[in-house]
C-alpha cells in the first residue's frame, strides 16, 4: 500500500518526517494525491482529483477549505485542535501590552534620535520626552473574550493570572471546553453585554457564516469608550470600516490584529501583524505532527480523529483481516444493504463500526478473507454510498 500526499505552504519538517518514505510520496509536486496537507492555502477554487480521500489543515481554522464540497465527495477534512493555541495566547498577551503601553511609539522615537551621538544628551532627551509614552496597566482591567475554545480558554487563564477580570461569551461552548474554562470567568449572556463592560475585547471565534462581521457598524458603538479590540481570529470577523470609524470618532482606542488592510497603514492606533499568531517553531511542529499522524491513521487504517466533517471513528484491526471502509448519505438502510452485498459475495464480517455526523455516515468493516475483485465496485454501486476503500 502506498500513498501520495501533496503539501502546500511551509509544513514543519518534524511533521513531514512522520511519513515513512517506503509507504509515502510527499511533496508540493505530487499529482493526483490521496491526501493534501496544508496551512492557510486557499482551496476554494481547487478542482479535486477523484483519488483525493482527505485534507489535513495543520492549524485550527478551516475557512480556507471548501468543507461542504468535500463532504459531498466523501473527502475527510481534518484540523489540529489546540495545537497552536499557546502560540496565539502568547501573542494576544503581547497585543494587550502593545495596546496599553507606549512600546512601539517609544521605541520608534528612541530609534529616530539619530542626530544625538552623546549618550548623556540622549538619556536627558529620553527622560524629558518619555511621558508621551506612558500607558496603563492590565491589572484590574476587564478583558472580554468572545469564543472560549482552545485559544479563548488559554487567554482567559493568562488574563486571570495577570490580575484581570475576565468576561466570556460563547453561545456554542462545548462540554469539553466548558470543563477547561477557569471558573472565575464571568459568563455574559450576549455579545452586547460583553462589549458594554470590557476594557479589552479579544476575538477567538471561527470564520463561519454566523461570525462574518461579528463586530460591525451596528454594535461598534456598544464598546466602552477607549476600549481596545484584539483580533487574532480572522479578518472576516471584523468590519474594518466600522473599526476605522470608531477609532476616528474616539470610541475605540486601538485595534490590534493579525490581518493588515491597506487602510490601516500609517495609523498609530492600529497594530497589524502579518498573520503570525501561529508562527512559532513549537506551534508549527505541533500542528504538522498532529496533522500528519491523523492522515496516516486514516490512510492506513481508516480511523478518523479531529475531523471537522466526519464523526470520530477508531477500530483496532482484527489480525489477519481485510478492512473495508465506506461513506454514505446518512439515510436508513444503507449499512444493511452493504452487508447483504457482502453476504451475497460470501464475505464473513469479523468486526464493524458505524458512526454518523450530520448528513454523513462512515463505516469500518473488517472481513475475514481477502475479498474478490468485484466487492469494492459492488459496494460503491449501493444507493447513497459516496466513497469506498479497501485497506
Ligand atoms: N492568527 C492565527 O494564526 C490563528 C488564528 N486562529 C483562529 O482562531 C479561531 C479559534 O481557534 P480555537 O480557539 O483553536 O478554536 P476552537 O474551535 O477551539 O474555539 C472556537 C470557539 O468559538 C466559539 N464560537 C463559535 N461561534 C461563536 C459565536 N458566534 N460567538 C461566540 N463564540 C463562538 C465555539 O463555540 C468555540 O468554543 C480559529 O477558528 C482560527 O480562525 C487559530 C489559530 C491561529
Ligand atoms: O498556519 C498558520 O500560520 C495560520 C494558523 C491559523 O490561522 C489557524 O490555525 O487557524
Amino acid at each position: 500500500m502506498s500513498f501520495k500526499v501533496q503539501t502546500f505552504n511551509q509544513i514543519a519538517e518534524r511533521g513531514l518526517n512522520r511519513f515513512d518514505p517506503v509507504k509515502y510520496q510527499v511533496g508540493s509536486d505530487q499529482v493526483e494525491p490521496d491526501a493534501m496537507l496544508l496551512r492557510s492555502q486557499n482551496l476554494h477554487d481547487c478542482v479535486f482529483n477523484k483519488n483525493l480521500k482527505a485534507i489535513a489543515r495543520a492549524g485550527a481554522g478551516v475557512n480556507n477549505v471548501p468543507v461542504d464540497a468535500c463532504s459531498k465527495h466523501g473527502i475527510v477534512v481534518f484540523n489540529t485542535p489546540g495545537a497552536n493555541a499557546n502560540a496565539v495566547k502568547e501573542l494576544v498577551f503581547c497585543a494587550l501590552l502593545l495596546a496599553s503601553r507606549g512600546i512601539v511609539d517609544g521605541m520608534r522615537f528612541a530609534e529616530g534620535l539619530t542626530d544625538i551621538s552623546d549618550s548623556s544628551v540622549l538619556a536627558a532627551r529620553l527622560e524629558k520626552e518619555k511621558k508621551q509614552f506612558a500607558g496603563v496597566e492590565l491589572y484590574g482591567k476587564k478583558l472580554g473574550i468572545v469564543g472560549l475554545g482552545a485559544i479563548g480558554s488559554m487567554v482567559a487563564e493568562m488574563a486571570l493570572a495577570l490580575g484581570m477580570e475576565v468576561l466570556g461569551f460563547d453561545p456554542a461552548l462545548s462540554v469539553d471546553a466548558a470543563w477547561r474554562l477557569p471558573n472565575q470567568v464571568q459568563r455574559m449572556e450576549s455579545l452586547q453585554a460583553l462589549l458594554g463592560q470590557a476594557d479589552y475585547v479579544s476575538l477567538h471565534v471561527p470564520a463561519i457564516e454566523q461570525t462574518k462581521n461579528l463586530i460591525n457598524a451596528e454594535n461598534i458603538g456598544s464598546f466602552k469608550k477607549g476600549a481596545v479590540l484584539v483580533n487574532f481570529a480572522r479578518e472576516s470577523i471584523v468590519d474594518p470600516h466600522a473599526v476605522l470609524a470608531a477609532l476616528n470618532a474616539g470610541g475605540l482606542a486601538r485595534y490590534v490584529c493579525d490581518f493588515p488592510e491597506p487602510e490601516f497603514r500609517g495609523r498609530k492606533d492600529i497594530l497589524a501583524m502579518p498573520h503570525i499568531g501561529a508562527s512559532t517553531l513549537e506551534a508549527e511542529e505541533n500542528c504538522a505532527v498532529m496533522a500528519a499522524d491523523q492522515l496516516r491513521d486514516f490512510l492506513e487504517n481508516g480511523n478518523i480523529k479531529n475531523s471537522v466533517n466526519f464523526p470520530p471513528v477508531a477500530m483496532p484491526r482484527a489480525p489477519g483481516t481485510c478492512r473495508l471502509t465506506f461513506t454514505n448519505d446518512n439515510v436508513s438502510g444503507v449499512l444493511g444493504h452493504v452487508l447483504s452485498v457482502l453476504a451475497d459475495l460470501q464475505v464473513n464480517v469479523v468486526d464493524m463500526m458505524n458512526k454518523s455526523r450530520g448528513q454523513l455516515a462512515y463505516n469500518i468493516i473488517d472481513m475475514e478473507a481477502e475479498p474478490s475483485a468485484e466487492l469494492q465496485a459492488a459496494v460503491a454501486a449501493v444507493e447513497h454510498v459516496i466513497a469506498v476503500r479497501l485497506i
